[in-house]
């Protein structure tokens, strides 16, 4: 089954065309990552897909349903590039609220769980507008991953982390075994740890799809694999 689908999607802001007709999908259960230069499509492909920006023409459904439906908004966790929690909150209190507004029944153990996956004990007091840009991140994503959502998708997961939190990070993403993955990212060692499928855009459409093995046996022997992702890309 699709967990993931965009059909002739048409995406324009004025005169820009920032989506021309893309078209795939993920199957539940993948892990996909959405990789393309510069102003390719890929947040606005994401954004489409959480539900906050409407497509002008084509289809866009998550799990068979609306992205803007009720109940994709229970099963997706959706990771902007900047992401703000609330600034005037603190740690503690922002994924109290997050957990309260979802109705989360076990939300007192996931807020404890995610805290200490994330490292977050030593802030959970602070006011987040008080936090580093990297504490800011590492509260995001626990927003995020809050609810256990069953589709996540994450724009640029691991910026601003240090590496010891990136390795945790990639270590927690590894056991959401069960969840579908769309990951949009710059850097290369992120989709091949965290994906094994990668989706390339390039204006707006999309120019190759595979798995990572397929990605890596274009080029030649010992030839990077961020080589081969600027030949597709075309740039
Ligand atoms: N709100 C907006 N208003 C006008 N143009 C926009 C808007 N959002 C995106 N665009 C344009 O749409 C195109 C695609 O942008 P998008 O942010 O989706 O690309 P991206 O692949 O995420 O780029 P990057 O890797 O630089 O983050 C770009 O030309 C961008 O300038």
């Amino acid at each position: 089954m699709e967990c993931i689908t965009l059909n002739n999607v048409i995406k324009r802001f004025d005169a820009v065309v920032a989506l021309n007709n893309i078209s795939f999908s993920v199957p539940c259960g993948g892990r996909y990552a959405l990789l393309g230069p510069n102003g390719a499509g890929k947040s606005t492909t994401m954004k489409i897909l959480a539900g906050l920006l409407s497509q002008d023409s084509g289809e866009v459904y998550i799990k068979g349903m609306k992205p803007t439906s009720t109940d994709v908004k229970r099963i997706l966790g959706y990771l902007p590039e900047e992401s703000t929690p609330y600034r005037i909150l603190s740690v503690r209190e922002n994924l109290e609220y997050i957990a309260s507004l979802r109705g989360l029944r076990d939300g007192q153990s996931r807020i404890e769980n995610l805290i200490d996956i994330l490292d977050l004990r030593p802030y959970e007091r602070m006011q987040a507008g008080k936090l580093s840009r990297g504490n800011q991140q590492k509260l995001a994503l626990a927003l995020v991953l809050l609810h256990n959502p069953e589709i996540i998708l994450l724009d640029e997961p691991l910026n601003y982390l240090d590496i010891p939190t990136q390795e945790r990070v990639i270590k927690y993403l590894k056991t959401l075994v069960n969840a579908t993955f769309l990951i949009s990212t710059h850097i290369m060692s992120i989709a091949t740890r965290l994906t094994d499928h990668v989706i390339v855009i390039s204006h707006g459409s999309v120019v190759w799809v595979g798995s990572i093995e397929q990605l890596k046996s274009l080029g030649r022997e010992d030839e990077p694999i961020e080589s081969v992702v600027v030949k597709l890309m075309g740039v």
